[in-house]
C-alpha cells in the first residue's frame, strides 16, 4: 500500500515539555492506523498534528499528495476526545458541519441522519434533545455518525470508544471500519479497539 502520510524524525515540544522525541512512521493509504501509548505520551497531539493544528518543533510531515497538514483538512473527518458541539438540539447540530461550503452538497437528509444514529444505537428521542444534557457516551456516538455522514477519505478518531459499551462498540465498528476503503487513524487505550487496527503504533 502507498503511505498516505509519513512523519520523520518528528520532535514535539511544549515550553519545557518534550511531548514526541525523534519519531518517526508512516500510515499507509487505507489502513486502519491506531496510536497506543500510555496517557500524556502524546496520542492526541499527533492526531493535531496531522491536522496542521500542532506544528512540530523539529522533523518533518508529508501527505502523498504533496498537500500541507492545513490543506489537507477538508479530506478530513475528526472526532476529537470530549466532543462538544456547543448549545442547541442533536438535530440542529447534526446540521452544522454540512453549512461549510465544502461538505454542503453532502448534505444528509433528516431521515440519513436518524437512520445513522439508530444504527449506532441512539433513538429518535436522542435526536431530539439538547446535545450537552446527552450522555458522554452519547455525545461520542453522534460524533461518529456526523464522521460517518461527512463521508471523507481519511477519518481521526481520538479515543472513539472510550465511553462506549460492548453494544455500542460492535456497532461502531460495523458502522465506521466494515467494508471501508478509507483511511482511519485512531487513539486508543481500549483492547477491543485496538484489535481492529492494521498498523499499531506504539507510543512510549
Ligand atoms: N498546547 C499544549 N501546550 C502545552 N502542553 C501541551 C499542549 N498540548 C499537549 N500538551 C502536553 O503534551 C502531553 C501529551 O498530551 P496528549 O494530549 O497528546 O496525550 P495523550 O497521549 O493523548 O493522553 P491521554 O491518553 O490522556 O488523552 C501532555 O503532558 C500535555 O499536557
Amino acid at each position: 500500500m502507498n503511505a498516505l502520510v509519513t512523519c520523520s524524525d518528528i520532535t514535539i515540544r511544549f515550553d519545557t515539555e518534550t511531548v514526541l522525541q525523534h519519531f518517526s512512521c508512516t500510515i499507509p493509504e487505507g489502513s486502519h492506523t491506531i496510536f497506543k501509548g500510555a496517557s500524556g505520551s502524546g496520542k492526541s497531539t499527533l492526531l493535531k498534528l496531522l491536522l496542521g493544528f500542532v506544528t512540530p518543533t523539529e522533523g518533518s510531515l508529508q501527505y502523498a499528495d504533496g498537500q500541507t497538514a492545513r490543506q489537507m483538512r477538508s479530506h478530513i473527518a475528526w472526532l476529537p476526545q470530549d466532543l462538544d458541539l456547543g448549545d442547541g438540539s442533536v438535530e440542529e447540530l447534526m446540521y452544522r458541519p454540512f453549512e461549510f461550503a465544502a461538505n454542503q452538497l453532502k448534505t444528509p437528509s433528516a431521515e440519513t441522519r436518524l437512520s445513522v444514529l439508530k444504527k449506532l444505537g441512539l433513538s429518535e428521542d436522542t435526536y431530539r434533545k439538547q446535545f450537552r444534557d446527552l450522555s458522554t457516551g452519547q455525545r461520542q456516538r453522534v460524533g461518529l455518525a456526523i464522521c460517518h455522514l461527512l463521508n471523507k477519505p481519511l477519518l481521526l478518531l481520538d479515543e472513539p470508544t472510550s465511553a462506549l459499551d460492548k453494544a455500542s462498540k460492535d456497532r461502531a465498528i460495523d458502522l465506521l471500519l466494515a467494508h471501508t476503503n478509507k483511511t482511519i487513524i485512531s487513539t486508543s487505550h481500549d483492547p477491543y479497539w485496538v484489535k481492529q487496527g492494521d498498523n499499531i503504533i506504539l507510543l512510549d
